[in-house]
């Protein structure tokens, strides 16, 4: 499976968020970190992908334009992780996972639904919320309910905006370990808007950086992320260092004003 992303423009009605945005193709089982500094169009590029927003230009999976796809086909391809948490409704946790799953996966038994639910809260380690009502849940549960929501029907492609921006060191590691493993194993392609970058670098394989200008380097973490980089994007200086476990990590010494 090949995403293709050619001269693709983003925005809305009244303005043009990025322009001519032309990536290499993104290949099965590879995981692609958006990066870059707020307001340069992270969320607008994946609710492009993802058919909440229009666009012009080419996004193409193997070689089919992605909004040509017939509906049922495009909801079966792609999960949305949007940025906002998933309401605090009543409903408990396995019901919207549930609800979630059926919608799309017409194809599934209820077994084969029940069992893949199973494997996505064992693996997101949220099996005690299974029957919590979201309206009693805390942001970071809620936001663990809502990529399960999209893990369980196991798309093609993921497209995860800020899919940790509410949770702790313990379960930012866990989630990042789970839509790894699960690109890695299902072949699928991962693109997640993050602005943790030392996240990115240990668990994506690319990283698209995103800068004012447009797409500013796309490539291996190694490629991109570099002082020039950190600075044109973010306006920081900083560098990259190996800590003492051998893993590459950002520090951001200070703001250039
Ligand atoms: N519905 C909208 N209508 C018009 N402009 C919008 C709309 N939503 C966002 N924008 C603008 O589009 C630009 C890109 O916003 P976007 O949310 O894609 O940025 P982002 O990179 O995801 O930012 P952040 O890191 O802060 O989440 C911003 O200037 C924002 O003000």
């Amino acid at each position: 499976m090949t995403l293709s992303i050619k001269h693709m423009n983003v925005g809305y009605r009244s303005r043009r968020v990025i322009s001519d945005i032309n990536l290499p193709d993104i290949k099965s089982g590879s995981l692609v970190a958006v990066l870059g500094p707020n307001a340069v169009g992270k969320s607008t590029f994946l609710k492009s992908l993802a058919g909440i927003n229009k666009y012009s230009g080419e996004a193409r999976l193997n070689e089919a334009p992605l909004s040509g796809l017939p509906r049922s086909e495009f909801i079966r391809t792609l999960g949305y992780l949007p940025q906002t948490l998933p309401q605090a409704t009543t409903l408990v946790a396995y019901e919207l996972v549930f609800s979630a799953c059926r919608a799309v996966r017409t194809d599934l038994s209820q077994a084969e639904i029940e069992h893949s639910i199973d494997n996505v809260f064992r693996r997101l380690g949220i099996e005690s919320l299974a029957l919590r009502r979201l309206a009693e849940m805390s942001g970071g549960q809620r936001q663990m309910v809502g990529l399960a929501q999209v893990l369980v029907r196991q798309p093609k492609l993921l497209l995860l905006d800020e899919p940790t921006s509410a949770l702790d060191l313990h379960w930012q590691l866990n989630v990042l370990e789970t839509i790894r493993e699960e690109v890695t194993s299902t072949g699928a392609i991962g693109l997640v808007a993050s602005h943790d970058l030392n996240l990115a670098l240990r668990f994506c394989d690319q990283l698209l950086i995103l800068s004012q200008q447009g797409v500013l380097a796309m490539g291996s973490p190694d490629e991109v992320l570099t002082s020039d980089n950190l600075r044109l994007a973010y306006g920081i200086e900083g560098r990259v260092e190996q800590c003492s476990q051998g893993y590459p990590i950002v520090l951001a010494d200070r703001a250039i004003a």
